[in-house]
């Protein structure tokens, strides 16, 4: 039996990611993480009524699980993802928000205690697709900009899908700006800017999760998008993390590397 701990499982995924854990055979829920919490009965978020609830991690014991699965906010992730791999917890991690230091950094922890797990800006296989298929396009339309569209509570914003995105165009494309001379009547009209990229970020009610990769060439253009309209669709996504991540030796970053 594998033994997952969940942490930010009150949140909007960590209850789909219970669901999940609790439907899989092979895996059971030891543990839960929360910030604050109205209750403090499992069985009040659907976890098992044996699974030991925490609210500060520095009390959580090594041992109590062997998978750390995270879906929490961008200010805790590192912090987490750093103990987890201390502890001897194999990350499972969907949590956006950390930088290419902090990724870096919790790459080389991973390797030194030898343990595998799973750095992942999107579990849903359309979103896997669209950052595939952006970069291929991108050797042949270098002049891009990206559209993420998500709901009013995402706290971080550009999505890490959009970053992602942005990156992995970034890999096969010469760095430049398109229309660099445009100048910016209104702060902020033309986005953030990745390498030349830009991405721009809407948040509305109603929205949930979406992607859009505009590239333009001469009197063609080619768009590319996704839509995340339920977020159980990011738990097939999470089921390979699972069921993968006793085979990895070392963090890996990105659902395509282990598909
Ligand atoms: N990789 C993927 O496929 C997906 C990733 N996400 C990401 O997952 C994260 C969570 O998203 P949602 O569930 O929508 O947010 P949410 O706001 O519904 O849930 C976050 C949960 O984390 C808890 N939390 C806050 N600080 C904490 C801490 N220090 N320790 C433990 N728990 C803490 C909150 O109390 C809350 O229950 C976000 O970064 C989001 O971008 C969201 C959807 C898909
Ligand atoms: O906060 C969300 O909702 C999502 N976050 C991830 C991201 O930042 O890319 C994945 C997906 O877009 C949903």
């Amino acid at each position: 039996m594998t033994k997952v701990l969940i942490a930010g499982f009150a949140g909007s995924m960590g209850q789909q990611a219970v669901n999940l854990v609790n439907s899989l055979p092979g895996f059971e829920i030891t543990a839960g993480l929360a910030h604050t919490l109205k209750s403090q009965n499992p069985e009040d978020y659907q976890l098992p009524a044996a699974a030991k609830i925490f609210t500060n991690r520095a009390d959580i014991p090594a041992g109590i699980a062997d998978v750390w699965v995270d879906f929490t906010v961008p200010s805790a992730v590192y912090g987490n993802v750093k103990f987890a791999l201390e502890h001897g917890f194999r990350p499972v991690v969907g949590t956006t928000g950390l930088t290419d230091e902090q990724e870096g950094e919790l790459l080389a922890l991973s390797k030194k205690k030898h343990l595998g797990g799973l750095i992942a800006p999107n579990f849903g296989m359309s979103a896997v697709l669209l950052m595939k298929f952006a970069k291929e396009a991108a050797k042949y339309f270098p002049d891009v900009e990206i559209i993420e569209m998500h709901h009013e509570d995402k706290k971080d914003a550009p999505s890490g899908t959009a970053l992602s995105t942005a990156k992995m165009i970034a890999e096969v494309r010469e760095p430049h700006q398109t229309a660099p001379d445009t100048t910016e009547s209104l702060a902020g009209a033309r986005g953030g800017d990745y390498q030349g990229i830009k991405i721009h970020a809407v948040r509305l009610p109603g929205y949930i999760a979406h992607e859009q990769v505009l590239f333009g060439g001469k009197g063609e253009a080619l768009t590319i998008r996704q839509d995340s309209f339920d977020r159980g669709s990011f738990m097939s996504g999470v089921k390979v993390a699972l069921e993968r991540v006793g085979e990895l030796d070392q963090l890996v970053v990105g659902l395509e590397n282990i598909l």
